[in-house]
């Protein structure tokens, strides 16, 4: 039996075609759309600290998330660790997040196109000659943002620690 809550998080998860059409609406009622992308396999402090900045640049927040198949290409056979459906409705639980769109591309880049948020982030691991759509963004009239970085964090990293047996911490 579905929750209100479980269904209130998993409304946020889009297609891209209805993703396209809400955002087309938020901005019709003058909200500044951001948008950012990636795998986020193994959430860490990096991920919501960047996330939670970017939805501070703006009204809404999209997040696109690499598809199980587009991970394994971009990051390795043994990745994801965790399925394109639970790093969704994990991202979807952030109260800062107001839609997930999953593609399967190699890049977001046909998201984008398709979206075209006002905003376009990353997060500091990036500089903006490597973002994937800054182009597009910005020959649209919308900004590209490098936002700060957390050393230290990452999911390989995560992973290494586990297989290595490391203390927590
Ligand atoms: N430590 C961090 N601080 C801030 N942003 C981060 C950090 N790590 C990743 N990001 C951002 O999170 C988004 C998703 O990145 P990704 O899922 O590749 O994280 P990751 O931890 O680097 O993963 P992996 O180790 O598997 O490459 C990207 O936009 C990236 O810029
Ligand atoms: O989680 P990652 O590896 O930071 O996300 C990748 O970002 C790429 C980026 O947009 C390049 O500017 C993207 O092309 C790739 O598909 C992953 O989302």
């Amino acid at each position: 039996m579905e929750t209100i809550t479980e269904k209130q998080v998993k409304e946020k998860i889009y297609s891209l075609e209805d993703a396209s059409a809400q955002v087309k609406k938020w901005q019709a009622d003058g909200d500044k759309v951001v948008f950012t992308n990636g795998c986020f396999d193994l959430l860490h402090l990096g991920h919501i600290t960047y996330l939670a900045e970017a939805a501070s640049l703006g009204n809404k927040l999209v997040v696109a998330i690499n598809s199980d198949a587009s991970v394994k290409r971009l990051k390795g056979s043994n990745r994801p660790i965790n399925n394109e459906v639970s790093r969704g409705i994990m991202l979807a639980c952030f109260f800062f997040i107001d839609a997930i769109v999953v593609f399967d591309e190699d890049t977001p880049l046909e998201t984008i196109n398709s979206i075209m948020p006002d905003i376009l982030v990353k997060g500091g691991d990036y500089t903006i000659p490597e973002i994937v759509g800054a182009v597009e963004v910005m020959a649209n009239g919308g900004t590209v943002e490098v936002l700060q970085f957390v050393p230290g964090y990452s999911s390989t990293n995560i992973i290494n620690r586990i297989r290595n047996g490391a203390e927590a911490g």
